[in-house]
């Protein structure tokens, strides 16, 4: 018959809890909130009026009734309140954002561990004079709850709950020398309190957290985009978009510092220009599309000639492309240029108004050991003087100048 009661607080629970649409994880404070008043508060209390009329219906109990509501509602209510939450806990466990032990940790756990004794081994609550209740364990479960999760939380109310009933079932009386009904209602609800605050924090703590950890996560990503996207700009910045390789803003930055580490090596730094022979006459010709592809064919022929690891080319502007060539003499500079002079009779790109009949270029090369005093633009203007000796000379060469 007193089934019929549990089945009408289980049922009454459910339904609040599913029309409330509590999610079984407990996830946050306000299906802690929702599970206690459904389940703890409101099923229990109906299991405790049924329980109690079926009791008082069909059996010789002298109670009063609303006493046998009393210890049947705060029972159930905190069988309910401390397994439920444990058990969800292990059957939907959470990944949670693991928390580092601390030294104020241990220190915790030895003031925990310091109390309980006293707490348990006082007599009637007293030592010496001194009132030492359970009570004086609450900051300790706070503080679990607050470090940890619902499930280590729901671990330690179950402990304490259970270590205050074998107290007081042994005649114990924890709360002072109290009549024993009134000892078993102090427990009671000395549990109850300390259940609903552990875990309305835990699951407080747990969801700050969650958030917490999911705002770092989505600053980490977006910074990384940023980066990305940063890098791609910085590329674009120093690309020529027609050739696809470095830019003049570019090749200004890497002269400056190839200048700089020739300085401090003494080394010799070699730069060229190279500029299409004809282009006008080229554009004029196929139009300015062919001219733009011949552009990017000549920049393909161009790198395939300058691979060599510290080599830099860059288109300089319209039709001229430029070298950088560090640790290189005015001899293997040169040799370079009648490489890339080599190249362009191979690939043999048609240039019907060209006296050679295929595309050709010419190449101004300049050589030195850069001084502190001078400038990165001596060879520059260098280079370019002797490119207009080639173009003088006939244009398809490469003439060289050593300062
Ligand atoms: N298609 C195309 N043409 C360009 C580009 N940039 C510059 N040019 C052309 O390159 C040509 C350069 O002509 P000039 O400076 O007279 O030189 P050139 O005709 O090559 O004669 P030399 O250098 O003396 O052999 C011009 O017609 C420019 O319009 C470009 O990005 N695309």
């Amino acid at each position: 018959m007193l089934g019929i009661a549990n089945i009408i607080e289980v049922t009454i629970a459910y339904l609040i809890m599913r029309e409330s649409g509590v999610s079984r994880k407990l996830n946050d404070l306000r299906d802690v909130v929702q599970f206690s008043v459904a389940g703890p508060l409101i099923g229990s209390l109906f299991g405790g009026l049924t329980g109690a009329a079926i009791i008082k219906s069909f059996s010789a109990n002298a109670d009063n009734y609303l006493s046998i509501v009393q210890v049947w509602w705060l029972g159930d209510a905190l069988g309910l309140m401390i397994l439920t939450p444990m058990l969800l806990a292990f059957l939907y466990p959470k990944k949670q954002t693991f928390q580092p032990f601390q030294s104020v940790d241990l220190l915790v756990c030895v003031i925990t561990a310091g109390l309980a004794g006293l707490v348990f081994s006082a007599s009637n609550a007293e030592i010496g004079g001194v009132f030492l209740t359970p009570t004086l364990l609450l900051p300790s479960m706070l503080y679990l709850a607050a470090r940890t999760n619902l499930k280590w939380t729901a671990i330690g109310i179950c402990i304490l709950s259970f270590s205050l009933t074998l107290l007081i079932s042994h005649g114990e009386k924890p709360f002072g020398d109290l009549p024993m009904t009134l000892t078993i209602l102090h427990g009671q609800e000395f549990i109850f309190t300390l259940s609903i605050a552990s875990m309305g924090l835990a699951t407080l703590m747990s969801h700050i957290r969650d958030h917490k950890h999911h705002l770092e996560t989505r600053v980490a990503e977006r910074t990384e985009e940023l980066k990305i996207a940063n890098r791609q700009l910085e590329e674009l910045s120093t690309t020529d978009g027609l050739t696809g390789i470095a830019n003049r803003r570019r090749f200004d930055e890497e002269l400056q510092s190839e200048w700089s580490r020739a300085v401090r090596s003494s080394q010799p730094l070699s730069l060229a220009i190279i500029d299409i022979d004809w282009f006008k006459n080229y554009n004029d010709h196929y139009g300015h599309q062919e001219g733009d592809e011949c552009l990017r064919k000549v920049a393909g022929i161009l790198a395939s000639v300058i691979s060599r690891g510290g080599d830099f080319l860059a288109r300089y502007g319209g039709e001229e492309f430029v070298f950088i060539a560090p640790d290189t003499d005015v001899d293997h500079a040169a040799a370079i240029a009648h490489k890339i002079c080599d190249a362009f009779q191979a690939a043999g790109l048609p240039h019907e108004l060209s006296n050679y009949g295929y595309v050709t270029v010419s190449i101004g090369v300049a050589s030195m050991i850069p001084q502190q005093a001078s400038k990165p633009y001596t060879l520059v203007k260098a280079a370019d003087k002797a490119l207009y000796l080639a173009k003088g000379q006939g244009r398809n060469q490469a003439v060289y100048a050593e300062i």
